[in-house]
């Protein structure tokens, strides 16, 4: 049996009295692109950052590649999203006192690369993206465009199994951000990954093979778009 890349079961979650999901089940198979789409407070980010393991669910289980988040500590849950998963939130959060390099490489020095060998294959990334910074660099420095840019080469210099992104482009003018989605889709995709992406633009979740349409916190409908 394959199993999926993510997999919710159940999935409810309220910020005190309220309630941004209920009983939401949801699979994404390995190489699969699904766009969440849905009105603004319908519980989009929330399903993401709980799909990124950022946020626990306060009730039904979620797996992430093969491992179950729901029962996991936070340090099991970093991990996860350590090896796993590549993470792109509406404004990049990169770690503002880094190097916007060193940002990008850190999901590689984390992981014991060797120092040199991360740097470049983060320069290799800032490169494709199509981000030229200096080494030394600082993310105050970059534009909020510049800043997806640099957010989206960290996510992918790992070449993670599931990429989840909140509004990848949302920053970008419409050919870069056409550029960079088709570029985050593509190597994920190629490389055996999947994406779930958070999106109220239609033209981004038209690339997706599949859309899931939240409203009030639950799934209104599905559609196959490939
Ligand atoms: N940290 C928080 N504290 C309190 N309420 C929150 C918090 N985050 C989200 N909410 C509420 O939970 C609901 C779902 O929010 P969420 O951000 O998941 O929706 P969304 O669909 O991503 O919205 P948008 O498209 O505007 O980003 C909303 O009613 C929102 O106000």
């Amino acid at each position: 049996m394959t199993s999926s890349a993510l997999t919710l079961s159940g999935v409810s979650h309220s910020y005190g009295r309220t309630q941004a999901l209920r009983d939401v089940s949801l699979s994404v198979a390995p190489g699969e692109v699904v766009a969440v789409t849905g009105p603004s407070g319908c519980g989009k980010s929330t399903l993401l950052l709980i799909a990124a393991g950022v946020l626990r669910a306060q009730s039904g289980r979620v797996t992430v590649a093969g491992t179950d988040l729901s029962g996991a500590d936070d340090t099991a849950r970093a991990l996860v999203r350590r090896r796993s998963v590549g993470l792109v939130l509406q404004f990049g959060q990169l770690v503002p006192d880094l190097p916007v390099l060193d940002n990008v490489a850190l999901p590689l020095l984390l992981e014991g690369h060797p120092p040199a060998d991360a740097r470049a294959a983060a320069a290799g990334w800032l490169d494709r993206v199509g981000l030229a910074v200096g080494p030394a660099t600082l993310p105050a420095e970059l534009s909020g465009g510049q800043t997806q840019l640099a957010a989206a080469a960290r996510a992918l210099v790992h070449g993670p199994a599931l990429l989840l992104a909140d509004e990848p482009t949302a920053s970008l003018d419409t050919r870069s951000g056409r550029a960079l989605l088709e570029l985050m889709v593509s190597t994920t995709v190629a490389a055996g990954g999947s994406v779930l992406l958070v999106t109220h633009d239609n033209t981004v979740a038209a690339r997706a093979d599949r859309e899931v349409r939240l409203r009030d916190g639950v799934i209104e409908h599905e559609v196959a778009l490939s």
